[in-house]
């Protein structure tokens, strides 16, 4: 597996998320985001913050293209998302690696098949999911669950199978949906290594959080938003400078 993805390294400065004055009403609504835009570089580390009801979430669908917005302009990839046709949203979406707070594992499968899972989807041959489901997981240092069932897993581990899961595929985009949001402060700051170790190797990581310690620990650039607005925008920031 071409882990490192040499190409892409030598194009570290390129955009991979740009949105340009976006905005998104839901219907009958005040905008859930109102004219925002920033450039998100590849292999950059960008933490997302903001009060509960800021349109952080928002800002993931719409990175996903599960919702549109209602103006402006995004390109994820160097794709035109507003432009994209239907057919190939599928596909694109495969090429972005997602976790959210509650998981999202198949409970009837164990962790082996949870993680490769996501390559039968896009039919990579047996044999390099054979080869590539265990290097993930040995990443994720979890080789000696590969036979459980998720529900005899701890949090942690369950987030490691999802962090495994989002990454067999070798997405250039890694969006984390408040990853530590159902964890202890250990097994958080394990998941918060594991993804500072993904950005390493090349990874542009996007973390959605309401953790303040390790946003203010780790820091790198904070986008902080308040009520749909994006009020500020800092490299090395901090939680604390938040509201
Ligand atoms: N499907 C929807 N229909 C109507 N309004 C919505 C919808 N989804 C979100 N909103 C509204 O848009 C605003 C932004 O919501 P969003 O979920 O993006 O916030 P958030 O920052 O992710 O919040 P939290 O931290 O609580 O997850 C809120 O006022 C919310 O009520």
């Amino acid at each position: 597996m071409n882990y490192n993805r040499n190409k892409e390294i030598e194009e570290a400065d390129a955009p991979v998320i740009v949105f340009e004055r976006v905005s998104k009403t839901y219907q009958k609504g005040t905008p859930a985001i109102n004219n925002i835009s920033f450039q998100i570089r590849k292999g950059e580390f960008v933490f997302i913050v903001g009060s509960s009801g800021s349109g952080k979430s928002t800002l993931i669908k719409l990175i996903l293209k599960e919702i549109e917005p209602t103006n402006g302009k995004i390109y994820v990839n160097f794709k035109d998302l507003t432009r994209m046709r239907h057919r190939q949203v599928a596909k694109y979406r495969r090429g972005i690696g997602v976790v959210f707070q509650n998981f999202r594992l198949l409970k009837d499968r164990n962790v082996y098949e949870n993680v490769a899972f996501a390559q039968r989807v896009i039919e990579v041959p047996g044999s390099t999911i054979r080869r590539q489901v265990p290097f993930m997981l040995s990443l994720m240092g979890l080789l000696d669950k590969q036979k459980s069932l998720p529900t005899e897993l701890s949090g942690g581990e369950q987030q490691r199978v999802a962090l495994a899961r989002a990454l067999v595929n070798n997405p250039v985009i890694l969006l984390a949906d408040e990853p530590t949001g159902n964890l202890d402060p250990k097994n958080s700051w394990e998941i918060m290594k594991l993804l500072e170790d993904i950005n390493k190797r090349g990874t542009t990581v996007v973390v959605v959080t309401h953790n303040k310690e390790i946003v203010d620990k780790m820091q790198k650039r904070v986008i902080t938003m308040n009520k749909g607005i994006l009020i500020s925008d800092e490299q090395r920031g901090g939680y604390s400078h938040a509201y």
